[in-house]
């Protein structure tokens, strides 16, 4: 399994009063991934608050759309509990009140996919490219809730819309790590493959 999530970093050459995260507000990116990898930050697993990432205003500004994406879905779901009188725990009432709960069930199961590897690909590839299909994703999670609440049909174009997105932020999140790991420029002048992939697959 990648040790790869929200971690202190400890930056050797940073160091703040007890050389740990938050680094100085103008460190780029491309440092933010530097220390990501650096070996320094493997085995700590206390999680890094976003606003540790100093250059990732695009990132953020899509999480925190989630989160309204994500209270908007969840207040739809009290709505309709309190309109068709279904009341905890009860999952079953009227298909009305099912569509609406399924459709934030299902939003909710991907949305930790989505935020680790819209993470991920915005570290890893390029933060734009990843902080468009965010928005992308986040605009077809909203027409799937709002075709699902009215027909179980009307959710599908959505979901394979979401489904399409998701699966390219995986895919710049792969393409990501593997030319950032593996280094493939210096492959041949610096032959670094062995220890990269011991970083890559470290625990
Ligand atoms: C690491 C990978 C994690 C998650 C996978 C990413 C995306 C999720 C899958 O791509 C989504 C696939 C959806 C495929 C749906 C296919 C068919 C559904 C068919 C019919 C539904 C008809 C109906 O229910 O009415
Ligand atoms: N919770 C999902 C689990 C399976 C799953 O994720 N299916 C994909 C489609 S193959 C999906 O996005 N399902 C949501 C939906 O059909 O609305 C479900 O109830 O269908």
């Amino acid at each position: 399994m990648l040790s790869l999530g929200w971690h202190y970093v400890v930056l050797p050459e940073n160091t703040g009063s007890a050389g740990i995260w938050p680094a100085p507000p103008t460190v780029p990116l491309s440092a933010v991934r530097r220390h990501f990898t650096s070996g320094a930050i493997w085995g700590c697993s206390c999680p890094c608050p976003p606003s540790s990432f100093p250059k990732a205003q695009l990132l953020h500004c899509r999480l925190t759309a989630s989160s309204f994406n994500g209270a908007y879905f969840a207040l739809q779901v009290i709505y309709a509990r309190r309109k068709y009188k279904v009341s905890p725990p009860d999952t079953a009432g009227p298909p009305e009140f099912e569509r609406v709960f399924r459709a934030q069930a299902n939003c909710s199961e991907y949305f930790p996919i989505f935020v680790s590897v819209l993470w991920v690909a915005g570290i890893f590839f390029q933060q734009g490219v990843a902080a468009v299909c965010g928005l992308l994703y986040l605009y077809a999670r909203y027409q799937y809730f709002q075709g699902y609440t009215l027909s179980a049909h009307g959710r599908l174009g959505p979901m394979y819309f979401s489904a399409k997105v998701l699966w390219i932020l995986i895919g710049l999140s792969v393409a990501g790590l593997l030319v950032h790991f593996l280094s493939l420029n210096s492959f041949v002048g610096r032959m670094e493959i062995p220890s990269k992939l011991q970083l890559l697959f470290r625990w």
